[in-house]
């Protein structure tokens, strides 16, 4: 059947906000699992768009919804307004948006009745196309909101909810030469070294891709390698390495590295990255836990972890999730911190990272850790890397990144970080 009015595209993208906000799953998960595999690549990709950029603007497209709607409506016809809203509201055709999800509720038994709903609503949001713009500030859920005020306080989750409204810049990091990469690809320099696109397009069409002289990485995740330092010739360990950002940054350095990751799947893409980019690395699938293989001179530990430092990048997370698996992680950091500091040789040292915002998964970490292992130091001396605020520094010795920080500039990613060294 012809999809006239781009209700393909459309569809899918209402089945992935489905599983996101019905199910609680994340997109990639959705994607894996083959949601969009019985579309073109075309519509493939505009599926995607929309159903991240409906994730980026969940809590204002149900603001502006909310006069319009004296009851509440099932939750997949919530999802319909919803796309429909952000679509009208983004600069698509309204009366080609409102045909499509029209359509869209027509063809479900249960949903056909909200036709006229979703027909009359859509319509009032298009002919107000200023309310959008008179709506207060955009929201995290509280699950998230609260525990970050807790830790850094109103204003700075104010900016970093301005922040992740906006789709995020593309940072590449370079093998070799940043201004050679800047040039090539019409980004910028950041102060500590990658390399920024305002706007990405087709990563894989870009200058220098095929030739593997960067890879795709956020600034602030390209950090925690600067902190390492490894040298030529060292045996490093990265314990946690899939899709292998950080093993690339180790094996540019001439260390002798050791990749490990749990998976199968996720390690392909670091075989792939690493044959791009013509870098070598041993890589393991294994279990990080079961690995005993010691004698390391620096292990990286980038931990699983809530990734809420990455959720700019990631919108679906703060609607999928609601906090309630995040115990289980901290523990596993835990019991992950020692067995690394288990595998470094003595006078060894070990950085421990996580993409998160939660203090739990960084600096109580690195100050438990402290506790449990007398002689274990933390290496202060590591922070001064070109580029790093003094301001980032932490108490304990570590590293603290917030989306608030360089937010004129696009925002970085939230990470923590801190290098300890074994007692010689
Ligand atoms: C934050 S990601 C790592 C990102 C990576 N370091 C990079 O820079 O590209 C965490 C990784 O830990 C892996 N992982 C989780 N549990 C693990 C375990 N017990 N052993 C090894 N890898 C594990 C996951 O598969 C995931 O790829």
């Amino acid at each position: 059947m012809a999809d006239q009015d781009g209700r393909a595209p459309r569809k899918a993208a209402l089945d992935l906000l489905q599983g996101v906000t019905a199910e609680g799953r994340l997109l990639p998960e959705l994607m894996a699992a083959g949601a969009l595999s019985a579309l073109p690549p075309e519509d493939r990709a505009r599926a995607q768009r929309l159903a991240i950029e409906t994730l980026r603007a969940i809590d204002r497209a149900d603001r502006l919804l909310k006069p319009y709607l004296q009851r509440n409506p099932p939750l997949i016809v919530r999802n319909v307004l919803r796309l429909g809203v952000v679509e009208i509201v983004g600069g698509a055709a309204p009366h080609g948006v409102v045909n499509a999800m029209v359509g869209i509720v027509g063809q479900g038994k249960r949903t056909a009745q909200f036709k006229g709903l979703v027909n009359a609503v859509l319509r009032k949001v298009a002919a107000d196309p200023a309310a959008w713009d008179k709506l207060p500030a955009p929201r995290l859920p509280g699950w998230l909101r609260q525990p970050l005020v807790a830790a850094w306080g109103r204003p700075a989750v104010e900016t970093m909810e301005a922040v992740q409204a906006v789709a995020p810049p593309l940072d590449l990091t370079p093998k070799a030469d940043p201004q050679a990469v800047a040039a090539a690809v019409g980004g910028i320099v950041l102060p500590t070294g990658s390399v920024r696109l305002a706007s990405a397009g087709q990563v894989t069409a870009l200058p220098g891709y095929d030739s593997g002289d960067w890879w795709v990485q956020d600034a602030a995740a390209a950090l925690p390698v600067r902190l390492l330092a490894p040298k030529s010739g060292e045996k490093v360990l990265d314990l946690c390495a899939a899709p292998g950002g950080k093993t690339m940054q180790m094996a540019a350095a001439e260390a002798s590295v050791t990749a490990i990751d749990l998976s199968e799947a996720r390690m392909a893409r670091v075989s792939a990255n690493l044959a791009r980019t013509g870098l070598t690395a041993e890589v393991i699938v294994a279990d990080a836990m079961a690995f005993d293989r010691g004698g390391f001179d620096a292990v990286l530990l980038d931990a699983p972890c809530s990734a809420t430092g990455t959720m700019r990048r990631h919108p679906d997370l703060p609607v999928a999730k609601d906090g309630s698996e995040f115990g289980a992680l901290i523990a596993q950091q835990e019991v992950m911190i020692d067995h690394a500091l288990s595998l470094l040789r003595p006078g060894g040292r070990l950085v421990f990272c996580t993409c998160s915002l939660l203090p739990d998964e960084g600096e109580v970490q690195i100050d438990e850790a402290l506790a449990r292992h007398p002689g274990l130091t933390v290496d202060r001396a590591a922070l001064d890397v070109p580029g790093v605020d003094p301001a980032w520094r932490t108490e304990e010795g570590g590293l603290r990144l917030r989306p608030d920080y360089w937010a004129d500039q696009g925002g970085m990613d939230g990470f923590y970080m801190a290098c300890l060294t074994t007692p010689a």
